[in-house]
């Protein structure tokens, strides 16, 4: 039987994720649907076929709805995440797991009472092919051991309603996480400097900034953070080991050889560079639930470290100096979870 999904948010990613789940994972159903916006959740809603409860709390209550998947704004998270693990039900939470380390670590707790991990977090990326080439020749050892990675993450441009604050929060985060995977390791301080501002944005944003992290085993990262780039969605991760280096390869396009150019398309949003990776994520996901498995991918221990470094890496920003980042032991719960 198919696992039958609780949607809890109908906006953009959410809508992206009940059609994936509709049209390209096998063995999903999306049963219910809810939003804020009752009248965006019941368009979401008729194209599948699917139910409107009231609000969040009702949808994770419902018989027909044996897993949950919240795709509402990152305040509201942690609520549902919590009603989900109290109701014993499976969780997948978009990005951010909660806005603040408080409320992850009693996700956490919640969790680690019920003795069966439920929850798992949208850090896409672990999905990518691309990023887990880079992982298997880390982990190969071809390079020696990791020194230094530089990386980029580039959007074209971001709405009015972005700030300077959502640079770590919103998109490094991604970075924070895939980093801490790729390198087996914990990011321990962050700093940020912020270059001359790019003229291409609106007036209360500092962009780009220039984010710098070192980790417990000593590797020092630096992240260009430029979501105002125009010329593309560009994702860029060369990590320098000993004996040799590893690069993300750009995603696949082809060449174009005319009029004494050679050129190659650069894709303009996330949603195209990571599809595939969100295709793998939900199957994956989907695959565990069915088999009556705990899930395999970022865990709510992930959730609270990706929290706990990109506050402080707001924090960092604000007061202009280096952070350390204060995270809590791992739990042994978590040791061997949430690796994919
Ligand atoms: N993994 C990724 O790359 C990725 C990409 C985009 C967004 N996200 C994350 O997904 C989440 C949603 O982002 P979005 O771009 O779809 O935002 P959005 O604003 O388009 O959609 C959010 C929806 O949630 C609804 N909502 C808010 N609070 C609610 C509540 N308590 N109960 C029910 N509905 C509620 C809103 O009305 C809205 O329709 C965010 O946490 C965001 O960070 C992740
Ligand atoms: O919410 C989006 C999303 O997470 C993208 O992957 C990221 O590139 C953007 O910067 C962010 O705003």
């Amino acid at each position: 039987m198919a696992v039958r999904v609780g949607v809890i948010g109908a906006g953009w990613i959410g809508q992206d994720h009940i059609r994936r789940l509709t049209e390209t994972v096998t063995g999903a159903q999306v049963t219910a649907v809810t939003d804020i916006d009752a009248a965006r959740a019941g368009e979401a809603a008729a194209r599948v076929g699917a139910r409107v409860p009231a609000d969040g709390g009702e949808l994770i209550a419902a018989d027909d709805v044996d897993a949950v998947l919240v795709t509402s704004w990152g305040p509201t998270h942690a609520e549902h995440v919590l009603n989900a693990i109290a109701a014993g039900k499976p969780v997948f939470c978009e990005k951010p797991l909660a806005t603040t380390a408080e409320d992850c670590l009693k996700i956490v707790e919640a969790e680690m009472a019920h003795g069966r991990r439920l929850v798992q977090v949208g850090f896409m990326r672990r999905y990518d092919t691309g990023y887990r080439q880079l992982k298997q020749v880390i982990d190969s050892g071809r390079i020696g051991e990791p020194l230094i990675v530089h990386c980029a993450h580039r959007n074209p441009t971001v709405p009015q309603s972005y700030t300077s604050d959502m640079a770590a929060l919103d998109t490094a985060v991604h970075e924070i996480d895939v980093l801490r995977w790729l390198l087996d390791d914990e990011i321990i301080s962050t700093q940020v400097i912020t270059p001359r501002a790019t003229s291409k944005r609106f007036e209360h944003l500092k962009d780009p900034q220039i984010m710098l992290f070192e980790t417990a085993k000593g590797v020092r990262i630096d992240l260009e953070v430029f979501v105002n780039c125009q010329y593309g969605y560009d994702i860029q991760c060369e990590t320098v080991g000993e004996e040799g280096l590893v690069r993300l390869p750009d995603p696949a396009a082809v060449g174009v050889r005319t009029a004494a150019r050679h050129s190659t398309e650069v894709l303009t949003d996330w949603v195209g560079r990571f599809r595939d990776a969100f295709d793998t994520e939900f199957r994956e996901w989907i695959t565990a639930l069915t088999a009556g498995d705990e899930p395999t991918g970022p865990s709510a221990w992930d959730g609270y470290a990706a929290t706990v470094v990109s506050n402080a890496t707001v924090a960092a920003r604000q007061s202009g100096r280096v952070i350390g980042t204060d995270m809590k032991p791992r739990p042994g719960f978590y040791a061997t979870r949430g690796l994919v």
